[in-house]
């Protein structure tokens, strides 16, 4: 038996959401996520992204105009029962009595599966999720990770073309959600299935997505690959919402930025009279005073374990912040050179 490489096909076309007491949650949308592909809703709270999810699950109509198709097939008015999705929610919505396997083959059960398969598909799923040994365990004698692992096995057990996981691991302390971050990892590329997940952790995202759509009160800021959104962010918001970022406001004169600290060749920088770039703090080398073309002062050092924050100031208008190996010796007080590789300079669109 083998459960990898169903996934289905989603495109929702112009969905867009107003609710009845008038909150518009959703401009309308157009977005087409492929086979098997985990695509990421990321933004902050209220953009309107459970609102998109519970679109795709059939929980909430779009406007009139919009349309959900799966592989092809117009599902907007299908009701969740039949759209063959499986949902992970924060709140595991478990049946705290039944056991554990009952739980994983509830949805099995009520579609008529025989006895048999079901066992097989429990025991798939129980092994593909890390919880042998718990079968037969009620829930509500077990820990908050192991619950979440039954609701994923639950979800998929009934072969879903579509997962939908609306934040899963936020209720977990935050060594867990790292472990099972991973391994949820695994289990979906192991898996196939199309999966649409939705959180406001910029680490969950990037670690999980093919794709991750950045959202922004209602609409959608960005739609790229992890690295793509990272090292390409197309505005400021994108830029500080995923990941540390310098933001710098100073002019460019033919390529150069100039700076309090000193002057950086920019790729791509025409002549602007104020120029908002981005700087990632792991792209900025501390080196020695007057080694660099950009200098400045350390104001404070934090040592993190695997890397230290540097926050230097006087190079540019506001402190930057470096990450640098936690090899680096610098007090705070010293003079330090800078450098930063022209293309680590990402220049952003003036934003009034
Ligand atoms: N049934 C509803 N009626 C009215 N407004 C709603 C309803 N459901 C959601 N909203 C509003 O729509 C907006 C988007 O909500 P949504 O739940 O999609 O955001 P979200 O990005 O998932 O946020 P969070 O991360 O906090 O869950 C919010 O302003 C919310 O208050």
């Amino acid at each position: 038996m083998s459960t990898a490489g169903h996934g289905a096909a989603v495109r929702i076309e112009a969905c867009g959401k107003t609710f009845a007491d008038g909150t518009r949650a959703l401009d309308p949308a157009t977005l087409d996520i492929a086979r098997g592909e985990t695509l990421v809703l990321l933004g902050p709270s209220g953009c309107g992204k459970t609102t998109m999810l519970r679109i795709i699950a059939g929980l909430e109509l779009p406007d009139a105009g919009g349309k959900v198709l799966f592989d092809g097939k117009d599902m907007t008015s299908v009701p969740i029962e039949r759209r063959n999705v499986g949902m992970v929610f924060q709140s595991y919505a478990l049946f705290p009595n039944m056991t554990v396997a009952d739980n994983i083959a509830y949805g099995l059960k009520i579609r008529g599966v025989a006895r048999d398969e079901r066992a097989a598909r429990v025991a798939e799923l129980v092994a593909l999720t890390n919880i042998t040994g718990l079968e037969n365990r009620r829930i509500d004698q077990l820990s908050g990770g192991q619950r979440q692992r039954v609701a994923l096995a639950r979800a998929v057990a009934i072969r879903p073309g579509i997962l939908l996981l609306d934040e899963p691991l936020t209720a977990l302390d935050a060594a867990l959600r790292d472990r099972l971050r991973t391994e949820l990892n695994r289990l979906l590329r192991a898996l196939g299935i199309t999966t649409i997940y939705v959180t406001h952790d910029q680490a969950e995202a990037m670690e999980l997505g093919d794709r991750i759509v950045v959202m922004r009160k209602g609409a959608i800021a960005q739609i790229g690959a992890p690295r793509e959104v990272y090292f390409v962010p197309k505005d400021r918001f994108v830029a500080e919402f995923i990941g540390a970022a310098n933001i710098v406001e100073a002019p460019i004169e033919n390529g150069i930025l100039i700076l309090p600290g000193g002057r950086l060749s920019i790729e791509g920088g025409a002549t602007t009279a104020n120029a908002t770039v981005m700087i990632r703090p792991e792209t900025i080398r501390v080196t020695n005073a007057g080694t660099e073309a950009l200098s400045g002062v350390v104001d404070s050092v934090s040592f993190i374990g695997d890397r230290q924050r540097i926050v230097v100031s006087g190079a540019s208008s506001k402190p930057l912040n470096v990450d640098a190996p936690n090899t680096i010796q610098a007090k705070v007080g010293d003079r330090v050179g800078l450098s930063i590789a022209a293309d680590a300079l990402r220049l952003l669109p003036s934003e009034p």
